[in-house]
């Protein structure tokens, strides 16, 4: 077994584990993930898998810690996996200068500029390396959706779009929905890519949508007094739009009236997401 761990917590009749390992894909760095485990996992009766990608600072910890996730995934029988947001101790000059760039802010993507392609491989981490590591555990990777926050939504949608085979569903809460068209993806484009805003086209989830082939099974839930959506980072209008000129009807796109983009938010709607998600990984 490759995975070192850490911790392990009784929570909700399941089990949380802290685990730690040395990731290929970010260059050989050390990562940590926490793994939940429905009581009723076993080697004889492995579950799907959920993975929750977290947003701008956060570590494997804040959703785990205040999502509110654990009680529907133990009713639902469904593992939950919640990986870091980029690597740690890559040693990149002005990797922690600003809260959403370099360290907490991986964007789900491969960069391609130097010196940030050595380490800065968080799509590659989370599509293929680690449903790899969880080999060992009593969980069965083939049924697997995932669901995010922020930059982990915009990771959600994206991965999710990119790769049908690999997930049968997706939902995000205040997701970056089109990043080419917003600040903070204009930035981590402009510093993780070649070839800037226009090579990030290959990681907007509004863009991928249009060229989606029918079948998608999405949801997504904004706050209507989140700042961070009245400034325009977030843009769920343009991801709608899309969806409603291609009829995709299992997309559904949702203002909720007075959230933030806090935990507070995320921890409301945990159990209608997971419930979601339990719909297409039960069958
Ligand atoms: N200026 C803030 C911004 C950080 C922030 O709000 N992060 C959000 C995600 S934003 C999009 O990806 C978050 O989830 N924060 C952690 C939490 O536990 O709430 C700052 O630097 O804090």
């Amino acid at each position: 077994m490759s995975l070192t761990q850490k911790s392990a917590n009784k929570v909700c009749n399941g089990t949380l584990t802290k685990y730690t390992f040395t990731s290929s894909s970010l260059g050989s760095l050390e990562t940590s993930i926490n793994v939940f485990l429905p009581s009723s996992a076993t080697s004889t009766s492995p579950k799907p898998v959920l993975y929750f990608l977290s947003g701008l600072t956060c570590t494997e910890d804040n959703a785990a810690q205040k999502g509110g996730f654990f009680s529907a995934a133990e009713a639902e029988g469904i593992a939950l996996v919640f990986p870091d947001t980029s690597p740690r101790g890559a040693g990149i000059e002005g990797e922690d200068e600003s809260y959403d760039f370099g360290t907490g802010a991986g964007f789900y993507l491969n960069a391609t500029k130097s010196p940030w392609d050595k380490h800065y491989k968080m799509y590659e981490f989370i599509t293929s390396e680690l449903p790899s590591k969880l080999s060992d555990l009593p969980i069965d990777t083939k049924k697997a959706s995932i669901f995010g926050h922020s930059m982990g939504g915009h990771g959600a949608l994206t991965l999710y779009l990119k790769n049908r085979d690999l997930y049968r569903s997706a939902s995000a809460f205040s997701p970056i929905c089109n990043p080419t068209a917003c600040p903070w993806g204009e930035k981590a484009f402009n510093g993780y890519l070649k070839g800037g805003v226009e090579e990030g086209k290959q990681y907007d989830a509004t863009l991928l949508l249009k060229e989606a082939k029918d079948g998608v099974k999405i949801l997504v839930d904004s706050g209507t007094a989140d700042d961070f959506y009245k400034q325009g980072q977030l843009l769920p209008e343009n991801f709608e739009k899309v969806a409603k000129d291609k009829g995709f009807k299992d997309v559904q796109v949702r203002l909720q009236d007075g959230y933030d983009h806090s935990y507070y938010f995320i921890s409301t709607f945990a159990g209608e997401h997971v419930k979601f998600h339990a719909k297409f990984l039960k069958q």
